[in-house]
């Protein structure tokens, strides 16, 4: 055994003696001097530990720095060199020794020199303790960041090669392993797997022998990985850089790793899948070499790719199509073709991707008309059905037959071009020959669409609306079908004449004294049971004038009028409404003489003056029943419910309970949790819970049925008053409702009548606004201001009204183009906005669509609810109408002292500034004598050759002045401007 000296070792290390002799002592050895000799085995932990130290150093230095690049470039030059000289290491070893033999060896050496292996044990628990914590370090931070690890060791390995000394210690290195491996390899390679601790120490601090025994594992993975960046393309080779790299170092760290070779082991075997998690690509390159590259392949080489292939970009920009249009279509398509050249590729693309691959191969055919062609087919198909339809009757006309078609009360401009098969702008230049201003999908009533229909040879018919379009016409009854039905009585009379007093007589309830204001505000229903047993329907009709309209309708659904006359008071101007209305209807007419219990009471005055309006009673020969009453104190109350039913039964009131039912709204609104609710009263049929009913413009499904008592019935028959709940909207009164088979019908129904009732009062607007510009060109001097009104009551609606006429002065006109109550509705913007009105809203407020239209529009919606401030804007507003009254002021005098004849320029004045000021482009006058012979404007102000604004007076200037050039000495120059005086309302008012 060969002893060495420290000396020596520092010759080897390249270091001085004394440097050498330290470190020798820091690693534990106890030695004198550089001159002392170590054992070989020593020497050999000697030069391991100084070749650690050599690495780490290194390592930790290139860690820190952050050129990791640089290494990684030089990496796989450094692999290859690595990957030779081991090669030539195994080869070497290999075949001289198997590794069992070798195994074996280091078995049978092991024991045979225990004392050895003792001073190996002592002298080495530093060192492999240091190794140990290296060691513990290193997997942690091979897991935790095993880049950063990784990068150690590869710079480990690329120092060995690169750094100064590497000539000696490749040498060395190379010599050295040699032995060891002859004694290690075998150790490592056969019985690391079960005897870790055995093979740990035998192998121990032999990391050299390590190295170099894991080598051919790394060499197993690296030469795989390393056939595979040869089949690479240069593209994919730049791409794929890193995610190479990463799992040849990863078998590096494994190879140089302390660990037991059990864990080594498995993960040198768990590499290559690791290297296929982290990179996906690689490992499926050499399957697909040239194809597989492009799953990893980011957008831009996906795309250089493609460029390759012909019509790759064409083909993406189908896929963009594709996605929007006949993405599905296309797929089945082309999964129908079936192209087998596409199907290895689609195996290892996305969907997404295989898609561009399909288009691609559609690329030509969509190269023409790439986004319209799924649709195109299509297109032409209704393109060749559109067009014949509209040119070819242009220029062949209809059939006789067809030249003759029914319209509405309204229809749309297009529409009716679309009936006679010519241009809609045809029919539009037609309708302003006539005057008429509409746009295509404008309305025009039925007389317009006549006329233009006649200039074109066509014939129109008015259709009915509505009815004969939802089949809900009046069938006939059959007579045995019929039952009798109770009366429905009207009460109607002046205000404060009984009626409610009377109708609560009648039923026993104090109704008058809950009414606010005493007032009743809408019709009231309610079913009476007479002591005769018959049954009386009573409809509380308001008193007020204001509800004239809303009593007319209580006609319409009455059987019987009560006219209530006040004894006391007599025959008033509503009372003769009243009798109007009940004629009007063909309503008989009962006459209660009311208040007879009043001392003033006269009722033989009632019945003269109604005789004279024909209202004959009986017992003067006339076939009208007057019943004398006291409502308040129930005098003749049972007397009247007897004549009351004697006319019932006189009239033989029938209905037909067994059919779908129908009649008429009496009231309705909206409530807060129930929603839209209307009284309704039936005339015929039955009413059902769950019934679908048409309304109005409203339809709906009866969810709740309450009678007048305020209970929930599930039917109605015939004459019964009945709340119901269900409706999509607030009918009006008076509006009829109709049971259809389902609520889809009822909602086509409804909707229907929406469109033509808003066609109608389209129409309606039109006109008006049409009017309105005659009347505008007819009264030119008369200034108007349009108002639209809307109010809540009809109270205020003609005090609104009236105030307003009121303010019409000699030049402005108040104009109320609409009044109305309720809400302010579209058709009243649209008046609105085509007759250059406001609307004045007082105390209702816009629906919400109306309210976007107003600012579509521009329309001016003003709310109130005090007239006053109504009055005073208004007021304002037709003082904004009138126009702006100027006064001239005069600002300032200048005397023509010289002139000058200024070439191209004309005649300048040479003044001076008498008073005032002279501006300049301030408006003149030219005076001589007192005469004016010139008024205009200064075109050009100078004092001394410069331009000046403005002179003031004592100051001379030259004034020149526009397209005037006779000034002459002694003229003055008047400069005035015109101001704008407020404008004042006259106070003339025509009325
Ligand atoms: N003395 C007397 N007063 C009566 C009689 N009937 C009604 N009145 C009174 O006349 C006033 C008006 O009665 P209403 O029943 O409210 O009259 P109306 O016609 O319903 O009135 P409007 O609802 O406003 O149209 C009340 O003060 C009643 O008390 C009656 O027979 N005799």
């Amino acid at each position: 055994m060969a002893k060495v000296r420290v000396f020596e070792l520092a010759k080897e290390f390249g270091l001085t003696s004394k440097e050498m002799e330290a470190r020798v002592r820091k690693m534990g050895f106890n030695i004198k001097n550089y001159m002392s000799t170590l054992e070989d085995f020593e020497v050999a932990e000697v030069r391991k530990l100084m070749k650690e130290a050599a690495q780490d150093v290194v390592s930790v230095g290139r860690d820190e720095s952050p050129s990791k690049t640089v290494v990684k470039r030089k990496r796989p030059a450094v692999k290859l060199k690595k990957k030779i000289v081991l090669k030539k290491k195994v080869q070497e070893v290999k075949p001289e020794e198997p590794p069992e033999k070798v195994a074996e060896e280091v078995k049978k050496e092991m024991p045979s020199k225990p004392q050895e292996l003792k001073k190996e044990a002592i002298v080495k628990e530093k060192p492999t303790r240091e190794k140990e914590e290296t060691v513990k370090e290193k997997p942690v931070k091979e897991k935790k960041i095993s880049e950063k690890f990784e990068a150690k060791i590869i710079d480990r390995v690329v120092l060995k090669k690169e750094t100064p000394p590497a000539p000696e210690k490749t040498e060395k290195e190379e010599k050295k392993p040699e032995p060891v491996v002859k004694v290690e390899k075998p150790s490592s390679v056969k019985k690391t797997t079960p005897e870790e601790k055995v093979v740990e120490k035998a192998v121990e601090k032999e990391t050299v022998a390590k190295s170099v025994e894991k080598k051919p594992i790394e060499k197993e993975i690296v030469s795989k990985e390393k056939q595979k960046p040869k089949g690479k393309t240069q593209v994919q080779e730049k791409i794929s850089k890193k995610p190479i790299k990463r799992p040849e170092t990863k078998s590096f760290v494994k190879v140089i790793d302390r660990r037991p070779i059990e864990e080594i082991r498995p993960s040198t075997v768990k590499a290559p899948p690791k290297v296929e998690e982290k990179v996906s690509a690689p490992p499926k390159a050499p399957h697909k070499p040239g194809k597989a590259e492009v799953p990893s392949v980011q957008a831009g080489e996906m795309e250089a790719k493609e460029t390759q292939r012909k019509g790759k970009k064409k083909g993406k920009r189908v896929v963009k199509i594709s996605e929007l249009e006949g993405l599905v279509r296309k797929k089945k398509a082309k999964k129908q073709k079936g192209k087998d050249k596409l199907k290895p590729i689609n195996k290892l693309l996305s969907e997404e991707v295989i898609e561009p691959l399909e288009e691609m191969e559609q690329a030509e055919a969509f190269m023409e008309a790439p986004k319209e062609k799924p649709i195109k087919a299509k297109d032409k198909d209704k393109g060749k059905e559109k067009e014949p339809e509209k040119k070819a009757p242009s220029t062949a006309p209809p059939k006789a037959s067809k030249r003759r078609f029914a319209i509405f009360e309204t229809i749309q401009v297009d529409e009716l071009a679309k009936r006679m098969g010519v241009k809609v702008s045809d029919v539009i230049m037609k309708l302003m020959s006539l005057g008429v201003m509409a746009t295509a999908n404008q309305s025009i009533d039925y007389d317009v669409a006549a006329i233009v229909a006649s200039e074109y040879g066509f014939e129109v018919e008015k259709k009915a609306v509505a009815e004969d379009l939802v089949q809900v016409s009046e069938e006939e009854e059959d007579e045995a079908n019929l039952e009798p039905r109770p009366p429905v009585v009207t009460v109607m009379g002046h205000v404060d004449h009984g009626k409610t007093t009377l109708l609560d007589a009648i039923r026993h309830a104090d109704v008058a004294s809950k009414e606010a204001g005493g007032i009743t505000q809408h019709i009231g229903a309610y079913q009476v049971t007479l002591p005769s047993g018959n049954t009386v329907v009573f409809l509380d009709t308001p008193g007020h004038e204001a509800f004239t309209q809303m009593r007319a309708r209580g006609a319409q659904v009455t059987d019987i009028v009560v006219l209530v006359v006040a004894a006391d008071d007599g025959v008033m101007a509503q009372t003769r409404e009243a009798i109007d209305h009940a004629k009007a209807a063909g309503v008989p007419i009962i006459v209660a003489v009311n208040k007879i219990d009043k001392p003033e009471a006269n009722p033989d005055r009632v019945k003269t003056e109604l005789s004279e309006l024909g209202l004959v009673p009986e017992e003067w020969g006339g076939d009208t029943i007057f019943v004398e009453v006291s409502a308040k104190k129930k005098i003749g109350i049972e007397d009247f419910l007897e004549l009351l039913a004697l006319q019932a039964e006189v009239m033989e009131l029938k209905a037909n309970p067994n059919r779908p039912a129908r009649g008429h709204v009496i009231e309705a609104r909206l409530d807060k949790g129930r929603g839209p609710v209307a009284t309704l009263l039936v005339s015929k049929g039955t009413l059902h819970k769950g019934d679908a009913i048409v309304c109005g413009l409203h339809y709906g499904k009866v969810r709740a049925m309450i009678n007048d008592r305020g209970k929930r019935i599930d039917e109605a028959g015939p004459s019964t008053p009945v709340e119901v709940q269900g409706l999509s909207g607030v009918p009006e009164p008076g509006a009829e409702f109709v049971v259809l088979p389902d609520e889809k019908k009822a909602r086509e129904v409804a909707e229907y009548r929406q469109r033509k009732q808003r066609e109608a009062e389209l129409v309606k607007s039109q006109k008006m606004s049409l009017e309105t510009m005659f009347q505008r060109l007819q009264e030119q001097e008369v200034k108007e201001l349009n108002i639209v009104l809307k109010t809540d009551v009809q109270g205020s609606l003609e005090a609104m009204s009236d105030a307003l006429r009121k303010l019409s002065t000699h030049d402005v006109k108040i104009n109320l183009v609409r009044t109305g109550i309720g809400a302010i509705s579209e058709s009243d913007v649209l008046l609105a906005s085509a007759s250059d009105a406001i609307i004045v809203g007082f105390n209702v407020r816009p629906n919400a669509q109306a309210k976007a239209l107003a600012e579509q529009e521009k329309v001016d919606i003003r709310f109130y609810d005090v007239i006053y401030h109504a009055i005073e804007e208004i007021k304002q507003a037709m003082v904004g109408l009138l126009e702006p009254e100027y006064e001239e002021e005069i600002v300032g005098h200048a005397e023509v002292r010289q002139t000058f004849r200024v070439p191209k320029v004309g005649t300048i004045a040479g003044c001076y500034v008498l008073d005032g000021s002279i501006k300049r482009g301030a408006k003149v006058r030219l005076l001589r004598e007192s005469v004016v012979v010139y008024t205009g404007k200064i075109a050009s102000l100078r004092r001394f050759k410069d331009d000046v604004k403005e002179v003031a007076s004592g100051y001379e200037c030259g004034i020149g002045l526009e397209n005037f050039n006779d000034i002459k000495v002694g003229d003055v120059i008047e400069t005035f401007e015109m101001k704008e005086i407020t404008p004042t309302l006259s106070t003339n008012e025509t009325e």
